[in-house]
Formats: C-alpha cells, sequence, structure tokens
C-alpha cells in the first residue's frame, strides 16, 4: 500500500493521542487531523490537584483510571519517548497496597482480607468470616479434581458460567463479580470470559480441563505470540520491583505531554470541541470525507477511528453495512473522591493499609433501590499518599455499574448516604469529609458481550476488504481491551499495512 496522503483520527481519548502520536512518527510528511467533540484532550482521565481545606493542603483527584501496571509496555515506551521517567510515582510490589486486598460481603459488617498464599488460605479459616476462606480452600482444592466439563462446541461463555462450572457458584458470585467489577464495574454473568480474560480460557486448554493446573503449566514458546519490540530505555528495568506506578501529578501527566507533544508537530492538526457529524467512503475518487461540526469537510486518504463503536455506527450513513458496532451495552460508573483529615484525637486508621475493597453481587442480585450501589472503594493514600499534602486520607468509593443497568446516566448521589454505608462496610466510624467529590461517568466501560471476540473478527474482516481496503482502521476500548495500555497499544498498533 502507498504511504497515506493524509489521516484523519477521530476521537482524542487515549486511544486517538497514541494513535496520532505513533503514525506521525511513522508517517512524517502525511497531514495527521486529530479531532475531539470534547474540549479537553484524554477521554475518561481526568486529574485535578484541588485545595482539600481552607488552609494550604492540596490534594490530587482522579475521576478516571488512576494507575498502570508496568506490563503495559506501550505505555512504558511512551513515557521513555516522552521523557517522563522523573515524573514516576511507584509502588513496590512489597507495599501494602499491593498485597493487600479486602473483601466486603454484602449483609455483613467489616472487610476482609483476600488470602494471597496458601497458607493465608489456611488461618483464614480461623478469621471472623471463615465463609471466605471455606469457600476458597474448597473450591481450589476441588478443581484440578473435577472432570474436564466445558460444554462440547463453545467457543465462548460468560465470566460467571466459568467460574461456576470450574468453582463452584459460590466462588463465582464471591470472588468472580467482584473482580468483575473492580475492572468492568458490570454483571460478571453479562461478559465475555474469551474477550475479558482470556488467559483462564487458554489455562483450561492447557491444563487439560483444569485451569488451575493449567496456570501451573507455563505456556509453550509457540502459544506466546509476544514478539513485538518497544522503545523502552531502562524502564522496564526501573520497573521490576514496581507492583503499579502513576505520575506525581496524575494520570493527566501522560494526556497533557502527549497533547503538546503533538501540537508542535508540524505534520499534526488537533481539533478540539469538534464533533464529527458524518463519515462516508466517496467511491469515485477514492477518499473519505468527514464532516464536523465546524463545517469543515476533511478529505483524507485514511481514517483511524478511536471511537466508541455506537459513535461510530451513528456518524456513519444507515446503509454502510459495517456489522456489530452496536451489541455491546456500557457501564456507567459514579465515583466519589473523599478527603479527610487525619485526627490526633482517633487511634483507629480510617481503613487499614492496603489497595482498597471490592463488593461483590449481592445472593440476591442487583436490587437498586437497596443503598447507593456501592461496587467497592480504593484506599488511595495507601498507594499515591506522596501526591498530595501530609497527613490527609483520600479513598475514591465506585458505585452504579450493574446497578443502573439501563439507565441513561447514573443517579444522584447522597452523600451523607454514602457516607453511613461506607462506615458500615469499613466497620468503623468516619469523621466529616474535608472535601468531596462526585464524578457521573456515563457509558464509560464498554461491556464485552459473549462472542465478542469472533464479532470483532468479523469487524476486521470487512475492513479488510472492498470497498474499505483496509484503509478504515476500528480501534479503541470499544473493540480488545478497556486498560489504558490496552488503548495506547491499539493506538499504536494502527496503520501497520499502510505505506
Ligand atoms: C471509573 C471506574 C473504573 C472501574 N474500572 C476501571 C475504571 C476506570 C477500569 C479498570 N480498572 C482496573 C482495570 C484493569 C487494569 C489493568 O489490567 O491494567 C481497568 C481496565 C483495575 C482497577 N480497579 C480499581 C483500580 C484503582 C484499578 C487500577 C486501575 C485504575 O486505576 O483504574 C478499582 C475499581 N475500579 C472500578 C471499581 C468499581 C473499583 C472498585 C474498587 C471500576
Amino acid at each position: 500500500m502507498p504511504v497515506p496522503g493524509s489521516i484523519a483520527v477521530l476521537g482524542g481519548g487515549l486511544t486517538g493521542l497514541s494513535a496520532a502520536f505513533h503514525l506521525s512518527r511513522r508517517f512524517p510528511t502525511t497531514t495527521i487531523t486529530l479531532i475531539n467533540k470534547e474540549t479537553r484532550f484524554g477521554g475518561w482521565v481526568r486529574s485535578e490537584r484541588v485545595k482539600a481545606d481552607h488552609q494550604d493542603a492540596e490534594v490530587l483527584l482522579e475521576a478516571g483510571p488512576r494507575t498502570l501496571r508496568p506490563n503495559a509496555r506501550s505505555v512504558l515506551e511512551l513515557i521513555h519517548l516522552l521523557d517522563l521517567t522523573p515524573s514516576l510515582l511507584t509502588v513496590p510490589k512489597s507495599a501494602p497496597a499491593a498485597k493487600n486486598r479486602f473483601l466486603y460481603i454484602p449483609g455483613s459488617q467489616g472487610i476482609h482480607r483476600i488470602p494471597s498464599s496458601p497458607l493465608e488460605v489456611i488461618s483464614s479459616l480461623l478469621a471472623p468470616n471463615a465463609h471466605l476462606g471455606r469457600t476458597l480452600l474448597s473450591s481450589l482444592l476441588r478443581e484440578p479434581l473435577k472432570q474436564r466439563n466445558r460444554p462440547l462446541g463453545i467457543d465462548d461463555e460468560s465470566v460467571d458460567d466459568f467460574f461456576t462450572r470450574r468453582f463452584g457458584a459460590e466462588f463465582a458470585r464471591l470472588f468472580g463479580s467482584a473482580l468483575v467489577h473492580g475492572i468492568y464495574a458490570a454483571d460478571s454473568r453479562k461478559l465475555s470470559l474469551r474477550a475479558t480474560f482470556p488467559s483462564m480460557w487458554d489455562a483450561e486448554e492447557r491444563g487439560r480441563g483444569s485451569a488451575l493446573l493449567g496456570f501451573l503449566r507455563a505456556p509453550t514458546p509457540s502459544q506466546l505470540t509476544e514478539n513485538t519490540s518497544y522503545d523502552l530505555g531502562d524502564l522496564q528495568e526501573k520497573m521490576r520491583d514496581v507492583s503499579v506506578f502513576t505520575f506525581k501529578n496524575g494520570m493527566g501527566t501522560l494526556v497533557n505531554t502527549l497533547v503538546s507533544y503533538l501540537r508542535k508537530q508540524p505534520n499534526v492538526h488537533m481539533y478540539s470541541g469538534v464533533r464529527i457529524m458524518s463519515l462516508r467512503l466517496n467511491s469515485r475518487n477514492n477518499r473519505f470525507e468527514v464532516t464536523t461540526s465546524s463545517q469543515e469537510t476533511l478529505l483524507p486518504t485514511h481514517v483511524v477511528s478511536a471511537l466508541p463503536l455506537p459513535e461510530l455506527r451513528q456518524v456513519l450513513s444507515p446503509a454502510t453495512p459495517l456489522p456489530h458496532l452496536t451489541t455491546n451495552t456500557y457501564s456507567s460508573v459514579t465515583v466519589v473522591n473523599l478527603v479527610f483529615g487525619l485526627s490526633p484525637s482517633s487511634s483507629l486508621p480510617l481503613h487499614p493499609d492496603g489497595f482498597g475493597y471490592l463488593v461483590p453481587r449481592p445472593r440476591d442480585g442487583y436490587v437498586a433501590s437497596r443503598g447507593s450501589g456501592i461496587l467497592g472503594c480504593v484506599f488511595d493514600s495507601s498507594s499515591t499518599a506522596a501526591q498530595d499534602t501530609p497527613g490527609l486520607v483520600k479513598m475514591t468509593v465506585m458505585l452504579g455499574g450493574p446497578y443502573i443497568c439501563g439507565s441513561v446516566s447514573p443517579p444522584q448521589v447522597d452523600v451523607p448516604n454514602l457516607l453511613s454505608e461506607l462506615a458500615h462496610q469499613l466497620g468503623r466510624p468516619l469523621p466529616s469529609p474535608l472535601f468531596v467529590k462526585v464524578h457521573s461517568n456515563t457509558r464509560c466501560i464498554p461491556l464485552y458481550a459473549v462472542g465478542h471476540l469472533q464479532r470483532m473478527e468479523e469487524l476486521k474482516r470487512t475492513l479488510a476488504s472492498e470497498p474499505w481496503n483496509g484503509r478504515l482502521e476500528v480501534v479503541g476500548a470499544g473493540v480488545l481491551g478497556v486498560s489504558v495500555g490496552d488503548c495506547v497499544e491499539a493506538g499504536r498498533s494502527v496503520g501497520r499495512t499502510w505505506g
């Protein structure tokens, strides 16, 4: 394929920014136009430094993703290429935030540490909520002895079906649903296993029916497809003992630096506050026509769509036969940042040192009318206290997701009610917060329905053939992977067949 004459990148979230960054380096003489409907770039990444009290105390709040994992090599590469290493804030693998994770069991009071080693599983049998330890121990001991039980002929299933088949219904509800809450804010009964946790599907194959044995059996070299090389400098080495990381000024650092870099590139044009009104391929001159809310028409030879898939569907003419853009639903999450002062009189900390806690699906399902619908709470101060004035406690409560399924936007939060539920879950009284910020993240996480991978393969095949011939690439969280690392990787991988 010849070098693209001009490229339009639709969407200025992390996928779009990453795509523009890598395309501008790969095709330095091609004009690249990045169009973002919001005035602010970065999508769901929103970091804000606020005054926490009437004095000078300051705190860094995140409304979206707050930490990154060092296995996200495309992100490490961006950090290296953008000289962001001095701004990093790392959490070592030995830190309590990396080792201590908790569950709140609906109906009980107080949170319970999830055992993380065989010895801890055994000692958890003596803990106040021995049900957790018993469920964990009996499920893990029985799984390798269980017959192969994947139904013949299926090529995907829900996360809950997989956990129930291999580990039992109670394990699936307590641990599987909580895991899915913490990543997708979703109902594990509605999510595709192969699209969300492909390693579990593969482990079951490797273990000849047992997922646990499969995890113990290392993948053979032919099963490892990783052969891409990344420009990482010494960052991989620096990340050896790191569990998660962020930046001293939050995740917005990555977005702001990318935007500043792109604004300086002579071949990149950045439009913000501009909506895409329509996208069509003109078969007469083989150019795309992209019309925008600023009354402009761009005529690029190639297009990258990093828009949510339903938004892409809306800008295409109804007659355009692109399959599967509207199959998945999205989850909406309300994020509540809470900042407390440290009371010198109280000896009881507001929370144990750790990552935070998750709340599994209640036994009787998601009853919207009961409580605020808390999915979990992150103990930010345990990992990122260095972002804030010392002496503050920062937590983030996440609510909504499957509790508000079907509604367009998350409901209003009753903060006093939320605080008393939080105190009940933590099993200790909470003082009045110094600062509260509520963010409604409407339709922020795509929920891959069972069969998602096969549908995306079909979409890819359609785009590779007439009339598109690979010149429209559709990427982003709606296609494959919702994490920041997945989005940056997706942007990095566009246009491989161009030029
Ligand atoms: C707005 C709320 C979000 C919830 N999940 C995500 C967001 C943005 C996205 C997400 N969260 C995690 C992952 C996996 C990351 C990876 O594999 O690299 C993704 C894609 C894990 C995670 N869960 C929580 C945190 C703080 C993290 C680390 C990554 C991050 O900062 O987002 C806590 C948490 N997230 C959600 C809930 C309900 C929750 C509860 C404690 C929903």
